[in-house]
């Protein structure tokens, strides 16, 4: 398999000093999802970025964020995180035998996360406070210890999620529009980036639409102001501040896109959906470009037949408690033969 900075080297800002770390992520598949697609009237596919090693997009940015920090000497790196930030800061760290220190918003992290960084051997502290709190304090945190943050204003991490636009379009082009959710707002900035240089380069010959889609207890790109008290059940967008606000509002526009916000029953709505139609168990963020589309269809805004991506950005077996929300637990039978033969027959 090729490494993805290897895949990429000549679109990487990469150097022959730049070590080549992996642990095998990007080339994820890129599915066509008919039975949606046929019920919104367009072409629709989804980017599964939940397949990637540590289970979300975070791998492509930070196995760049992470060479990038090895080659400059780094003594560790540190990120704030809803979770799956801190999962592959972990992974990365742990395969470049760097120290990483992760700060969470106590009790708001899905337990798989919380589980991927306390067993990669990161040093985990949960502090009594939002997400945008706990990046505030990361920062200063970053610059006072000179250690390397790795959150999405590290402008390597934003680099490599770039190389997401260009798998997508090396498969099919330059799709009518890419649909992203929307928490720090940096990966619609780096998927925006990652079709403009891929213009550039003659490889596409259009830059999609470019629709951002957050939750509505967490919508400040969609009211324009911040929000003080973000809630949402898809935790990993529960974000009240993006730090990359500017550059995804500017994306936004300049590719003709929007952003739009969904309730919490959409998106788990939407999630069950997803799995139960395309066989594909995303998270919840990630199922919020899913009930944007719903959204735009019932409101007369999806054109038919475009092609559409949705860049479905995180593994649902990560929070498995969201399930209790939607689902009934297995009916219990008795061992018996005829007992559990009944209840198949009365299914
Ligand atoms: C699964 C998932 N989807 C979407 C997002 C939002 O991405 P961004 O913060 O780059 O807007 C995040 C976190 O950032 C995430 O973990
Ligand atoms: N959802 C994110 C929030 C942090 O985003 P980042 O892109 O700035 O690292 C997470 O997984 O922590």
């Amino acid at each position: 398999m090729v490494r993805l900075l290897e895949r990429y080297v000549k679109y990487f800002p990469v150097t022959s000093g730049t070590p080549i770390i992996s642990i095998g992520e990007g080339n994820t598949p890129l599915v066509r999802l008919d039975n949606l697609g046929v019920k919104l009237g367009i072409e629709l596919y989804g980017k599964c970025e939940g397949l990637n090693p540590t289970g979300s997009f975070k791998d492509r940015g930070m196995v760049l964020a992470v060479a990038k920090a090895l080659e400059a000497g780094s003594k560790g790196i540190i990120c704030a995180s809803t979770g799956n930030t801190s999962a592959s800061a972990a992974a990365y760290a742990a395969k470049a035998k760097l120290k990483c220190h992760v700060v969470l918003p106590a009790g708001k992290v899905a337990k798989g996360k919380l589980a991927q960084a306390l067993m990669y051997g990161a040093n985990v502290l949960a502090v009594r406070g939002n997400f945008d709190v706990a990046l505030d304090m990361t920062r200063r945190l970053a610059s006072d210890l000179g250690l390397n943050i790795v959150n999405s204003v590290n402008p390597y991490r934003l680099w490599g999620q770039r190389s997401g636009a260009w798998e997508v379009s090396d498969e099919i082009g330059s799709p009518d529009w890419c649909v992203l959710p929307v928490g720090n707002a940096g990966n619609i900035t780096a998927y925006w980036a990652g079709f403009v240089q891929y213009k550039k380069a003659g490889l596409i010959d259009a830059i999609p639409k470019m629709i951002g889609v957050q939750a509505q207890g967490a919508a400040p790109l969609v009211t324009g102001k911040p929000f003080q008290n973000p809630e949402t059940v898809a935790t990993a967008i529960c974000i009240g501040n993006p730090v990359n606000a500017k550059k995804a509002m500017a994306a936004v526009k300049s590719s003709n896109g929007m952003f739009l916000a969904v309730s919490d029953e959409e998106i788990l709505q939407a999630q069950r959906d997803l799995a139960s139609s395309e066989g594909i168990f995303a998270e919840p963020a990630s199922c919020a470009t899913l009930a944007g589309l719903y959204k735009l269809k019932r409101n007369g805004d999806l054109p038919k037949g475009i092609r559409v991506v949705m860049i479905l950005t995180g593994n649902g077996l990560k929070d498995p408690m969201i399930v209790d929300y939607m689902v009934s637990p297995p009916k219990e039978v008795e061992a018996d033969f005829d007992d559990l033969k009944e209840a198949i027959m009365s299914c």
